[in-house]
């Protein structure tokens, strides 16, 4: 579904990493590790096709990825149901029950996004991600600001789509308990004086 040949990305006009090969399959999960600022970040954005690769090769179907970014991404105004009918519409999904059953919204389903505390955003940020019925999720961090019970309910939905046939690359600092390869950013650095990931020095 995705495959990157020696892949280089650069973030600012500046190379951060270079020599990236990998594979995801259906049913697979990659777990991108790594310092801060070692890319993990520039990298997803290279693969939501946001920028363009620096070299390398990239092979993969955009219509096939949904991105799940830093930010949550909500409309403030709308509800809970109105954020996911939105969204269902736009990538042709019919239901949202199943989006608010995965990460347990139907309690809040009529509240408005705006008014929801940072975990609850996440959720429904979350849960859109069943409704783009796209097959390979990007995921940037996914269970920031998520309590153990959500940090649960996120991995068995990431287990669900890897079941169905899905695929999904995520950064993340903590361990989700999704059985997936791990790739460390850390050998693929690109040595550009002007970056330096979060190990000890500082320009
Ligand atoms: N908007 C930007 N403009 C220029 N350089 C940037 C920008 N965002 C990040 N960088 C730089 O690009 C490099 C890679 O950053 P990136 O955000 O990809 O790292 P990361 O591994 O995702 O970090 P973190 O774990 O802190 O989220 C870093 O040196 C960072 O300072």
């Amino acid at each position: 579904m995705i495959e990157a040949r020696d892949l280089g990305v650069s973030r600012g006009g500046l190379p951060v990493l270079t020599g990236l090969s990998f594979t995801l399959g259906a049913g697979e999960a990659l777990i991108l590790r790594g310092p801060n600022g070692s890319g993990k970040t520039t990298l997803l954005r290279t693969l939501a096709g946001l920028q363009p690769p620096l070299h390398g090769e990239l092979i993969c179907d955009l219509d096939e990825i949904a991105y799940g970014a830093h930010a949550d991404g909500l409309k403030p105004t709308l509800t809970v149901a109105e954020n996911l009918q939105f969204w269902a519409k736009v990538f042709g999904v019919v239901t949202i029950t199943p989006a608010l059953a995965a990460l347990d919204l139907q309690a809040l389903r009529d509240r408005p996004a705006g008014g929801l505390s940072a975990g609850q955003k996440r959720r429904l940020s979350l849960a859109r991600l069943m409704v783009t019925g796209r097959r390979v999720w990007v995921l940037d961090e996914p269970t920031v600001s998520l309590d153990g019970t959500s940090v649960a309910l996120f991995a068995a939905m990431v287990q669900g789509h890897l079941n169905s046939g899905g695929a999904a690359i995520m950064a993340t600092h903590i361990d989700l308990g999704v059985a997936g390869r791990v790739l460390d950013l850390a050998p693929f650095r690109a040595t550009s004086a002007a970056y330096v990931a979060d190990e000890g020095g500082f320009l």
